[in-house]
């Protein structure tokens, strides 16, 4: 850190989410600064770090961990490169936020979880952003509280307009409905043990092969249930919303609230068009708190074993969508470290 106690970051993958993610440090944040900037394609991390002083462009992760100007890293490359950077970084004892998923898969995740095990202390914030959307927060709250006696059921819907190419069934779980498995285990303070998934006839906009939407059901340790619409294809906008029905009521989060318009032929209001817009606030405020707790020495939010408990629940989400059946999820004993 600077004299001042400026963070010096590492941004690790430089794509839709890292150049998003430097451009923040760089504009929003305060307490940090871009330190390097970390692409396998050169021309890219170069044109992501031209304009921001004192940002180096690296293409080797580990060379830009090696820097002594770096003292923390924030990891958005793709998920499978996640393990190796993870494992760099611990090499450094460097503070880490990594995009979700921590790792794809629950082997890799237990890999680097046993890894800051070795370290002695907790090293990674894993980003599942939705912890600290406002929305999300407030209904976190009323659950804590009680205000509406025991939550007994959530129902989630996740609509995305449309998906990258390639998207397959897998992504559905591993990259969509993990926000869903995060907030589930966070809001309920539950672990998930099994999922069954459903599958409509699916929309003709979903490309050949993927099946869209589907219907997913959790059950948890406490004998909750949750389902999740999830609907990547359905072309008109994103919508992420949250019901939790208590047994004295029910209280639901992210509907649209903008502008209400009437005008000829018209009434309504415009919808959020896609996840940058709808937590663009909840990003900030999650690097923000990762910085402010980074300098303080602390750890906090979602970490490893999150990150972990989500990898197990998408691999049993998987052979749910596979087989059709009830799943169970197979979880180890929560290590000392993270109780
Ligand atoms: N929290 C959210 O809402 C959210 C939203 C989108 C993506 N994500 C996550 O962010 C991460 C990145 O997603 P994205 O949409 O920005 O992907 P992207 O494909 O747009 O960008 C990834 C970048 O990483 C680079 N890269 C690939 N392998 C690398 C490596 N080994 N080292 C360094 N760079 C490497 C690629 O060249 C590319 O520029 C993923 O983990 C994804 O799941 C999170
Ligand atoms: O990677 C993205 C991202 O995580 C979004 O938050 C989610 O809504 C999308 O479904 C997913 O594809």
């Amino acid at each position: 850190m600077t004299s001042q106690g400026t963070l010096g970051v590492a941004v690790i993958g430089t794509g839709r989410m890292g150049a998003d993610h430097v451009r923040r440090i760089d504009e929003v944040i305060s307490g940090a600064r871009v330190a390097a900037v970390v692409d396998i394609d050169e021309a890219r991390v170069k044109s992501v770090a031209d304009g921001i002083e004192g940002a180096v462009p690296y293409t080797d992760p580990a060379a830009a961990m090696a820097d002594p100007a770096v003292d923390a890293v924030l990891i958005a490359s793709p998920g499978p490169a996640h393990e190796a950077a993870l494992l760099t970084a611990f090499d450094h004892d460097l503070p880490v936020l990594c995009e979700k998923p921590l790792t794809p898969d629950p082997a890799s995740a237990l890999r680097v979880m046993e890894a800051e095990q070795k370290l002695g202390h907790r090293r990674v914030q894993v980003g599942f952003m939705r912890r600290y959307d406002a929305g999300y927060r407030k209904l976190k709250a009323l659950l804590d509280r009680g205000t509406y006696g025991r939550p007994l059921m959530l129902h989630n819907k996740h609509r995305n307009a449309d998906t990258p190419p390639g998207f397959t069934d897998a992504m559905t779980v591993h990259d969509s409905a993990v926000h869903e498995i995060d907030v589930t285990r966070w809001l309920l303070d539950d672990e998930i043990t099994a999922v069954r998934v459903l599958r409509p006839a699916p929309s003709g906009n979903a490309a050949e092969g993927l099946s869209d939407p589907q219907l997913i059901l959790f059950e948890t340790a406490a004998g909750r249930l949750v389902d999740t619409e999830l609907f990547v294809t359905c072309g008109f906008g994103y919508q992420v919303v949250c019901e939790a029905v208590c047994e004295g009521g029910t209280a639901r989060i992210g509907d649209d609230h903008g502008v209400f318009v009437n005008t000829a032929g018209h009434w309504g209001g415009a919808i959020t068009p896609g996840f940058v817009e709808r937590f663009e606030e909840a990003y900030d405020r999650q690097v923000q708190h990762w910085v402010n707790a980074t300098r303080r020495g602390e750890v906090e939010g979602p970490g490893c074993w999150d990150g972990y408990a989500a990898a197990a629940v998408c691999a049993a989400g998987v052979r749910a969508q596979e087989s059709g059946e009830r799943v169970a999820v197979e979880l180890i004993e929560r290590p000392a470290l993270y109780r």
